[in-house]
């Protein structure tokens, strides 16, 4: 696409060189410039683009685009200096327009939330493949379509940066995808990530404490989330939660109400419990069905009824989605059952705030047989605020708590753990083990048959981050070599 082209209906200032020239994508990190990008500068929280625009004209950038107005004047380039009010908005614009809009052909539904994200954008993926229609689902987990993962190259985010999203888009259209599942986070919605994505229908789960040193304070991250109510054309909100209700009282378009309490569109009752399964009757204004779900807890209830509501508003009929509805499963790292000879009930689980805590601890209370264990701590650097609490919920529960190490990063774990335990009851058994696989091994080696084990936190993530060093690490593997270790010992 010529620049003139793509500039001719955003608001920009230009000066030297030629618009004349072919842009062939848009790109904010110099080293990852491409013969015929246009060069995004912008000012971040480590650095400044205006340090790296020689590196990017080497690689062959077409343009720079700046957002201090200064610049014009004071950049004497080869190629046009492009000043545009907001470089995030620009960014977004121009990835939607080179990549022609690839998501206006297609059906887009983003999910915002502080609990439940994932979940509820693999639960709507799967369900959409059951009723035989092609869908991309993209989110904290990775990318999949239909289901299957898709490995690529770019920076792994849970909101995409727009130069990625859209390209990605443009290639699912072409195999056909005609739905598409995306996690909107509160800093991708704040940093414009889904500007141009044309939203058919957002999606808004819950909202507690989280996020908070990131943006500001809880007001500002309420902001952002509710950002994604003007971005979507349809909303699909949760009626048991009070930000929720606020959003759409406030969002002057066509919205529908799922949850478990009353006064919703889609309500979900539930008649019976078993161990590993639910029984439940939907009502909604398509009529009433009474079918099972193949999960316990009403957090898994909550996105269930979620994730119906919003296929159903997709234009889908309640019998054939309730079907599909009795085979979901749940994402990797989402309260995964780790199998093991020991007859413990071992669990994984991405619980890092406290109502995900709260919540996965009275689904596991439950079901229960003996004795309660949890191994967790809180990640560094951010919400410090959650470990008290988090501290108190999972002392509310466990029989026994091994503090450990969860994303360190620069504090020192025995003080975030030391904040944690500062919730705990006084009669509290706890230990503290800062090597995450030993403290996974030793609670495994010191729980008794029947005993259930949750290792809270980190879920699907494959890396422990100490200091500023990534370190390969997995709790399920840890699991599965403390496993081997147990047995072989037995
Ligand atoms: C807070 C935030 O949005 N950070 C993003 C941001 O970093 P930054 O603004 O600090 O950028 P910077 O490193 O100071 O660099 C400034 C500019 O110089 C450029 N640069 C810098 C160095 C260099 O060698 N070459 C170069 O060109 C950079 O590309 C950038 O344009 O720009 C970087 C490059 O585009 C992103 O990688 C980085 O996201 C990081 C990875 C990140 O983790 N973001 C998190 C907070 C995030 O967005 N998370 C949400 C989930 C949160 C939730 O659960 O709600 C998500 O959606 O994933
Ligand atoms: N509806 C819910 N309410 C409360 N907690 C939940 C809910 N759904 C899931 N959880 C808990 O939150 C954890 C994370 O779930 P999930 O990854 O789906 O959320 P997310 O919003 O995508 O999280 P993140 O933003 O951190 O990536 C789960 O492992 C579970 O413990």
């Amino acid at each position: 696409m010529q620049l003139a082209e793509l500039l001719k209906e955003w608001p920009c200032s230009v000066k030297g060189g030629s618009i004349r020239v072919e842009v062939k994508g848009i790109e904010d990190y110099a080293q990852g410039v491409k013969e015929g990008d246009l060069f995004v500068v912008r000012k971040g929280r480590n650095s400044d683009g205006l340090k790296y625009i020689n590196i990017a004209l080497e690689n062959g950038a077409v343009g720079v685009v700046i957002e201090d107005e200064k610049q014009l004047d004071s950049l004497k380039l080869s190629v046009p200096v492009i000043w545009v009010p907001n470089v995030l908005k620009f960014m977004s614009y121009s990835a939607a327009k080179i990549n022609r809009y690839p998501a206006e052909a297609m059906q887009v539904i983003a999910i915002t939330g502080t609990n439940g994200k994932t979940t509820v954008s693999h639960f709507i993926g799967q369900l959409l493949y059951a009723l035989h229609k092609n869908v991309i689902v993209i989110g904290t987990n990775g990318i999949y379509i239909n289901g299957v993962e898709v490995h690529l190259d770019y920076e792994h985010l849970t909101t995409l940066q727009p130069k990625h999203l859209h390209k990605i888009l443009k290639v699912a259209l072409r195999k056909g995808v005609e739905y598409v599942v995306l996690e909107a986070s509160s800093m991708g919605l704040s940093k414009h990530r889904l500007d141009d994505c044309s939203i058919n229908i957002g999606v808004f789960l819950n909202l507690a404490e989280d996020h908070i040193e990131d943006h500001g304070s809880y007001e500002k991250y309420k902001a952002a989330k509710q950002l994604l109510s003007s971005l979507s054309e349809q909303l699909v909100l949760n009626g048991d939660d009070s930000f929720c209700r606020t959003v759409g009282l406030q969002a002057k378009k066509k919205k529908a109400y799922f949850g478990l309490g009353n006064r919703v569109d889609y309500q979900l009752q539930l008649l019976a419990e078993g161990l590993v399964s639910s029984t439940c009757c939907l009502q909604s204004k398509k009529g009433q069905k009474v079918f099972s779900i193949p999960f316990v807890g009403e957090h898994h209830l909550q996105n269930v009824i979620a994730a119906i509501s919003t296929v159903s508003e997709l234009g889908f009929g309640v019998e054939e989605i309730t079907e599909a509805v009795e085979k979901l499963s749940l994402p990797k790292g989402r309260l995964e059952a780790i199998e093991n000879e020991m007859n413990l009930d071992i669990y994984i689980d991405y619980a890092h705030t406290e109502a995900a805590l709260r919540a996965v601890l009275q689904t596991l209370n439950k079901t229960v047989k003996r004795n309660l264990i949890v191994v967790f701590s809180c990640g560094g650097d951010r919400d410090k605020h959650k470990r008290l609490k988090m501290g108190a919920v999972a002392s509310k529960y466990a029989d026994m708590i091994y503090l450990t190490s969860d994303n360190p990063r620069s504090e020192d774990p025995e003080q975030i753990n030391a904040q944690i335990a500062a919730g705990f009851s006084p009669k509290q058994h706890y230990e503290m083990i800062l090597d995450r696989a030993k403290a996974i091994e030793t609670a495994i080696q010191n729980a008794q048959e029947g005993d259930t084990i949750l290792i809270a936190g980190k879920g699907h993530e494959t890396t422990q981050t100490i200091g500023s060093a990534e370190i390969k690490f997995s709790d399920s593997e840890s699991v599965k070599i403390a496993l081997d270790k147990c047995t072989k010992k037995q």
